[in-house]
């Protein structure tokens, strides 16, 4: 009952500005995908697009084999399917956490042992039995939260579509909701599209992450292959807090712009003005790859709990270290780093 979604050619203007750009996006059934981007890189705009809340201009957009979408056919919101969990939960204030949950089944025209059925399963994974007739208000956020959830897992969606779930939770909750959330979803084995302008958030919880900037998909891959393989300086300076900087490629070696250093050597075979990608916790003593060295001048250290973050001025370039030791301020410090984990990008 989970359905596979494709995307093709959608392209959607909003006050006169396209806010989607000729967008493709193909997503297997079951698969977990963030889309990860800016504010106004139109993340929502796809997902209420997908949702059949707003039309794009042109494209197709298909669950399966079915067409929901396209100049000649429309599939409304309400037969699509599709569920939404918001960062505001949207519940119903005036009816308790059972209500919530029986008042979309309504519209399916489900027998009444069935929507008994449904509702006692997805108060149950969510643990929420001993809620069922509390009113939303009387609940934490994070209950609200598995409100929100369960009204979606009840409704046996094709697609579940996550914007933000998070965002109105403190950190320390964030955290331990996000994985009980995904827990439940993996369990149910439906197809989430999961918005989200957090990378950490995005990593933890897709197969795939989309990463979006202006109406187009820069990136579409799994965390690691992002992690490891940003396509370009954006996908880059949008993960993991990596430093990019600018200088010349040659044969396998890269001259930092404008800074006294020696070049490096990387992994890539470019040539011409490149940008380096440094990984914060990619930086290692000076003698671990004695002819793969940097200097730099510290310029802040603070503690990270495993580790010290230094900022290091590299000429007029700023980079981010872990380094095991805060460093005096306006000290210099030397290190190395691995060949093979220097990705160089076209500048
Ligand atoms: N109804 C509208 N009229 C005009 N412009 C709009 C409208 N809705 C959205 N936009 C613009 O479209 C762009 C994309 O908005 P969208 O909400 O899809 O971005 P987003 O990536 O989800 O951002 P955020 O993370 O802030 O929610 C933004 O520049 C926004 O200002």
């Amino acid at each position: 009952m989970t359905a596979s979604l494709d995307c093709i050619g959608i392209c959607k203007s909003l006050g006169g500005r396209p806010v989607l750009d000729n967008l493709d996006l193909k997503i297997a059934a079951g698969e977990v995908v963030s889309l990860l981007g800016a504010s106004g890189s139109g993340k929502t705009t796809l997902l209420r697009i997908i949702a059949g809340l707003i039309n794009p201009d042109s494209g197709i957009v298909k669950f399966d084999d079915t067409v929901v979408w396209s100049r000649q056919s429309v599939v409304p919101p309400e037969r699509r399917r599709v569920g939404m969990v918001f960062q505001d939960y949207a519940l119903w204030p005036h009816m308790t956490v059972s209500q919530n949950l029986s008042f979309g089944l309504q519209s399916q025209r489900l027998s009444e042992t069935e929507v008994a059925g449904r509702l006692d399963h997805a108060l149950e994974v969510t643990r929420l039995i001993a809620y069922r007739n509390r009113y939303p208000a009387e609940l934490s956020g994070g209950q609200q939260q598995r409100v929100a959830i369960a009204r979606c897992l009840a409704a046996r969606p094709a697609l579940m579509l996550f914007d933000e779930p998070l965002s109105n939770l403190d950190a320390a909750l964030r955290e331990d909701m996000r994985v009980e959330m995904m827990e439940l979803v993996r369990r149910e084995a439906t197809t989430v599209i999961y918005v989200t302008h957090d990378q950490a958030e995005a990593m933890a919880v897709s197969d795939r992450i989309a990463v979006m900037r202006s109406g187009v998909i820069a990136q579409f891959d799994t965390p690691q292959a992002i992690y490891e393989a940003p396509a370009d300086a954006f996908v880059a300076s949008f993960i993991g807090g990596f430093s990019i900087v600018p200088g010349e490629a040659r044969d396998g070696r890269f001259k930092i712009e404008n800074a006294p250093a020696e070049a490096l050597r990387t992994g890539g075979a470019q040539s011409g003005s490149a940008l380096l990608v440094v990984r914060p916790e990619d930086a290692r003593p000076s003698d671990a790859y004695p002819d793969n060295r940097l200097q730099g001048i510290v310029q802040s250290s603070a503690f990270q709990g495993r580790c010290w973050r230094l900022m290091i001025d590299i000429g007029p370039h700023r980079v981010r270290l872990d380094w095991p030791q805060a460093m005096p301020t306006g000290t210099p410090l030397v290190f190395s780093l691995p060949p093979e984990r220097c990705v160089v990008l076209t500048a």
